[in-house]
């Protein structure tokens, strides 16, 4: 596994990506060949229709799911070669996802949902860390609610908290304002890059607002499982 010598300005370059999904029999292409190259500190916007491919994107550039053909490299790292286990160490402390709020564990406290994995990846002050990661995101006050006593936007806030926790250096948000009101979306989008400008971290957004997509940097549009265009702001 050797790095590519741009390792310092690209965090992912994806070239002729694809992935298929369903049975042998019956295969279904996702993505049709995706090249990509994001640079570090980079705001990007994911901005397409439902279906477009965007969430299985986003799985593939996160390690979360393998690409069916071409290759993609991660911070200098090729997850082609790599196991499941030297994958999972790969995206260990590196990638950071934000999902949409209902991934949060409903029987764990806020705190709990940030720290426990921290715990797991072994992070020895996985509770204090986890507490000054909410309170950075405005929820000092409430370390110790679940997340059906929090307002949609107040648990937005918790999984902004669990995927930048761990001080990733590529965050993925996939639609992290979908079920919140103009306002509240706004606000955790401020905070988003709020975190991200703290880690000096790379961001990628998901999603189908446009409004959201014009607050990054630059915008690559999906449509059918291919990039079919691209601008920046
Ligand atoms: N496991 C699977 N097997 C077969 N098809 C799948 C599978 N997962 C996703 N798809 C299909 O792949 C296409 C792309 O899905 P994907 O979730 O990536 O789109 P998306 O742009 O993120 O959509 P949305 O905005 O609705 O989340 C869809 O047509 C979907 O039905």
């Amino acid at each position: 596994m050797h790095a590519p010598a741009d390792t310092d300005t690209i965090a992912i370059r994806a070239r002729n990506v694809t992935l298929s999904l369903g049975t042998r029999e019956a295969p279904v292409e996702i993505l049709k060949g995706i090249d990509l190259d994001i640079a570090r500190n980079e705001s990007i916007a994911i901005l397409g229709a439902s279906g477009s491919g965007k969430s299985s994107l986003m799985a593939v550039l996160s390690g979360l799911e393998r690409a069916s053909g071409g290759s993609v490299i991660v911070d200098g790292i090729d997850y082609g070669p790599l196991d499941e286990d030297a994958l999972a160490r790969a995206r260990r402390g590196r990638i950071g996802i934000v999902l949409q709020a209902f991934h949060l564990l409903p029987t764990m406290t806020a705190l709990e949902n940030v720290a426990v994995p921290l715990e797991l990846a072994g992070d020895p002050d996985a509770f204090a860390r986890a507490a000054e990661e909410l309170t950075a995101v405005g929820l000092g006050h409430r370390l110790h609610h679940y997340p059906a006593q929090l307002s949609g936007g107040e648990q937005q806030r918790v999984a902004i908290a669990r995927g930048v926790a761990p001080g990733p250096t590529i965050i993925f948000a996939d639609e992290p304002t979908g079920n919140l009101d103009a306002a509240t979306g706004a606000a955790v989008i401020d905070l988003l890059f709020a975190r991200k400008h703290a880690a000096g971290a790379t961001l990628l957004i998901i999603t189908h607002d446009p409004a959201l997509a014009e607050r990054c940097g630059r915008i690559v549009e999906m449509k059918d499982g291919r990039i079919i265009g691209e601008r920046r702001l």
